[in-house]
């Protein structure tokens, strides 16, 4: 018992950074920042960069690289107040490669540099977020330092949803769909109802997701940061969406809509994983019409028999998980089960490796961190 009270031994080096607790405990957020080319990520990476005063942030961008020639690890500068080291993806890119490297490379400079207070994490405009979130998600269950905080999304209001070569519009509209919070950025270019168009081509994706309308990124922070989008502490929010969501928004020229159940009483914990496992494994739960879905985002809150509280349900793509809110169901309270699926009929559904095996975009070789110290 006491011997794993010790502080782990650090190494001897001259980089290293004493401000971290070891063995505090204390988990990392990662924020994950999506959105189409020239959206403005880095605009708001920016911008979060500077006003946050008081948390030691590692941004990491997930960039196209050069090729297998530097397929290592180095660092590129170390003087000053940047820090830079390139990931190394024994497989190819951050969102293919093994789940597990991503996140050991970011252990791994925690090691050497002290522990960062927040993650960002800049994807490329092209990549699927899907693969990405659920590396960081998975790991969190296994008892990393890291666990996922939410996704951001950044919308250009000028471009709005549209992109002509179906690959990008793929991926532009996954991204929309696993978003938690979209930010329409570059409100300054557009008028009033070009504005209500493309919140309009949003919330008809993404039932779910929290809007925010912005020039030059500027948002105010409490809305990206310490979402706990993929914790039982969303569960109140939730609820509060699901609420509000009665009707069930179809993007149908397009295939991709949020889609609401509700249904009253108990369920049974292991039929709830049944359905959910046929949903999002087999993928042979049919609508009215006959088509599956390709689900991209899950979310509910649901009554599980022999449970006193309410359970959330999460999913990214094939990965789901259940676990029990802080809110207990009232006695007199009519127990019911809501959940949101967001994904894409199959009817038109593309296959991310259909594509990706013809395509290179989606797929940076590496993933460069950059860890600015402190600012402020
Ligand atoms: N007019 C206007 N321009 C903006 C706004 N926000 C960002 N920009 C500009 O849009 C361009 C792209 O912004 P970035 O933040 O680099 O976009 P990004 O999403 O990181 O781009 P990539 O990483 O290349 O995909 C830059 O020239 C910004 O100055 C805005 O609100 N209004
Ligand atoms: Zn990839």
């Amino acid at each position: 018992m006491e011997d794993e009270d010790c502080p782990d031994l650090v190494p001897i080096d001259a980089g290293v950074v004493q401000d971290s607790e070891p063995g505090s405990g204390r988990r990392i957020p990662v924020t994950i920042i999506t959105g189409y080319l020239g959206a403005g990520k880095t605009t708001l990476l920016n911008y979060i960069l500077t006003e946050q005063h008081s948390k030691r942030i590692a941004v990491i961008l997930n960039e196209f690289g050069e090729g297998s020639a530097l397929e290592k690890s180095l660092a590129i500068s170390q003087g000053g107040e940047l820090y830079e080291e390139w990931l190394e993806l024994r497989n190819g890119c951050l969102c293919c490669s093994v789940k597990d490297s991503g996140v050991k490379a970011i252990e791994n400079l925690m090691q050497k540099r002290g522990k960062f207070d927040y993650i960002l994490l800049e994807t490329t405009g092209l990549a699927d977020p899907g693969a990405v979130a659920s590396m960081f998600w998975v790991d969190s269950e296994l008892g990393s330092d890291i666990y996922l905080d939410g996704i951001v999304s950044v919308v250009d209001a000028k471009h709005g949803l549209q992109v002509s070569c179906p690959f990008f519009f793929f991926q532009m509209y996954r991204q929309v769909a696993l978003a938690d919070l979209i930010i329409i950025n570059k409100t300054d270019l557009v008028s009033g109802e070009e504005l209500n168009k493309v919140r309009t081509s949003v919330r008809s994706i993404n039932g779910l997701v929290k809007i925010l309308e912005t020039q030059r990124s500027r948002v105010d922070l409490s809305n990206v940061l310490d979402l706990h989008a993929f914790d039982s502490l969303s569960g109140i929010s939730l609820q509060k969406k699901l609420e509000n969501m009665k009707t069930t928004h179809a993007h149908l020229d397009k295939g991709i809509m949020t889609v609401t159940f509700e249904v009253l009483g108990n369920i049974k914990e292991e039929n709830l994983n049944l359905f959910i496992q046929n949903l999002l494994w087999e993928k042979n739960v049919k609508d009215k019409t006959g088509r599956t879905m390709d689900v991209i985002r899950l979310k509910g809150l649901v009554s599980i028999q022999g449970k006193s509280h309410q359970v959330i349900v999460q999913g990214v793509h094939e990965l789901y998980d259940l676990e029990e809110t802080a809110v207990a169901w009232k006695e007199d309270e009519e127990r019911t089960n809501r959940l949101v699926l967001i994904g894409m009929s199959n009817f038109v559904s593309f296959s991310h490796s259909s594509y990706a095996k013809n395509t290179v975009v989606g797929c940076s070789r590496k993933a460069r961190i950059t860890l600015l110290p402190l600012i402020g």
